[in-house]
C-alpha cells in the first residue's frame, strides 16, 4: 500500500516513525523471544541493534549490567518468577516501570490470541511525580497480594483467579485448557534430612524450574505447602502430557542443594482438561484424584485423566 502524496510505502513510513519515536516499541513472540524493537526500546534496555533474546534473558542482562529496568530485589530469580507470573496473562495491561537512570515509563502490553505481544512504553518521568511513591506502594501491595513470598510464583489466590478466568473463557466458547496438580514427593523426609531451609531451597528450585519450562501464557502457582497448580491455556491432552513430561525431565536434572550436589527430588502430578461445566475447586478435585493415583502407584509420575 502506498502513501498517495509521496509514494512512500506505508510500511516504510511506519518504520521511519518507529525509528524516530521516543516511544519504546517492542514485539515478543509466543515464546517471549524479542522479534522487533525500535531504537528507543533498544536504548532504554541497553540492547545492541542486532541483539534478540528472550524477555527473561533481557531482564537478566538488565540486572547484571544495572541498565534499563531497575531490579532492586536481592533475589533476582524470585523477582523474575514473580514478574513472569503476571506477564502476558491478560489481553491488555499497563503498569509503571522504574528505570536505573531515574526515569519512569508507563509500559503497556497488548496480547494477541496467538501469544504474540506488543509492548509500548511512554516516558512519564515528568507526569504526576508527586504521587509516584503512593502509586508504587499501591502496585507493590497489589503484587505482594498475588505472589507466594517463598517462591515468587503466583500464590493460591492468584492461580485460582487465573483458573477462574480460563473457566469463564471456556464457558464463552474459548480455547481448551489443561491443568496439572503437582505435589513434590517425600517432601517430609527432605525437611527431616536437610532441614527446613533445605526444604525451602527445593521449593524455590521447583518454582524456578517450572517457570522456565512453562510458556509465558501459562499460569503457575503454589497452592500451599509442597503443592502447585499449572494452568495451560490452549493445549490439548497430548500437549499437556508432553509439558508435564518436560517438567519431569527438567526436575530430574536439577541439583537444588549446593552442599549436596548428588541430591535430586521428584514430583507426582494429576493432569486433565478443564471442564467448563464445573467450578475451579471441582476441577481441582478431579485432578487431585489422578494425583492420588500417581502417588499410590510409585510417585515420580503423572496420571492423566481420560
Ligand atoms: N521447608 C518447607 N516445608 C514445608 C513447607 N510447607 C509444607 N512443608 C512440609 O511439607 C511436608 C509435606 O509432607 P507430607 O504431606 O506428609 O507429604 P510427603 O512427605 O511429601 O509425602 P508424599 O506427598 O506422599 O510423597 C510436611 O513435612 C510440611 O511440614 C514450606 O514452606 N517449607
Amino acid at each position: 500500500m502506498y502513501d498517495t502524496f509521496t509514494e512512500i510505502p506505508l510500511s516504510e513510513r511506519i518504520q521511519r516513525l518507529h525509528d524516530a519515536s521516543p516511544l519504546l516499541i517492542g514485539v515478543f513472540d509466543e515464546h517471549d523471544m524479542l522479534r522487533y524493537a525500535n531504537p528507543a526500546f533498544r536504548r532504554a534496555l541497553g540492547l545492541r541493534p542486532d541483539a534478540f533474546m528472550t524477555w527473561q534473558d533481557l531482564m537478566r542482562l538488565n540486572h547484571k549490567q544495572k541498565v534499563g529496568t531497575r531490579i532492586d530485589s536481592p533475589d533476582f530469580e524470585a523477582w523474575l518468577a514473580s514478574a513472569r507470573s503476571r506477564r502476558g496473562k491478560l489481553p491488555y495491561r499497563g503498569f509503571e516501570v522504574d528505570r536505573t537512570d531515574g526515569r519512569w515509563h508507563f509500559m503497556t502490553e497488548s496480547l494477541a490470541p496467538d501469544g504474540w505481544m506488543l509492548c509500548v512504553a511512554v516516558d512519564i518521568t515528568d507526569v504526576r511525580a508527586d504521587e509516584r511513591s503512593l502509586r508504587a506502594d499501591r502496585d507493590g501491595a497489589w503484587k505482594a497480594a498475588r505472589t507466594d513470598a517463598l517462591t515468587g510464583v503466583s500464590n493460591r489466590m492468584h492461580i485460582l483467579q487465573l483458573l477462574d478466568e480460563q473457566i469463564a473463557q471456556l464457558r464463552s466458547g474459548g480455547q481448551p485448557c489443561g491443568i496439572a496438580l503437582i505435589d513434590l514427593d517425600h517432601f517430609k523426609s527432605v525437611n527431616d534430612r536437610y532441614g527446613h531451609y533445605g526444604g525451602d531451597l527445593v521449593l524455590r528450585d521447583f518454582a524456578h524450574v517450572a517457570a522456565s519450562t512453562l510458556r509465558r501464557v501459562d499460569g503457575f502457582g503454589r497452592l500451599g505447602g509442597e503443592e502447585f497448580l499449572a494452568v495451560l491455556p490452549g493445549v490439548d491432552r497430548a500437549e499437556l502430557a508432553a509439558v508435564v513430561n518436560r517438567l519431569h525431565e527438567a526436575v530430574r536434572r536439577s541439583t537444588p542443594l549446593p552442599d549436596y550436589p548428588g541430591f535430586h527430588y521428584s514430583f507426582s502430578a494429576g493432569a486433565g482438561m478443564l471442564e467448563g461445566g464445573e467450578d475451579a475447586l471441582t476441577n481441582i478435585r478431579r485432578v487431585d484424584h489422578a494425583l492420588y493415583e500417581a502417588k499410590g502407584s510409585g510417585r515420580d509420575r503423572c496420571v492423566m485423566l481420560t
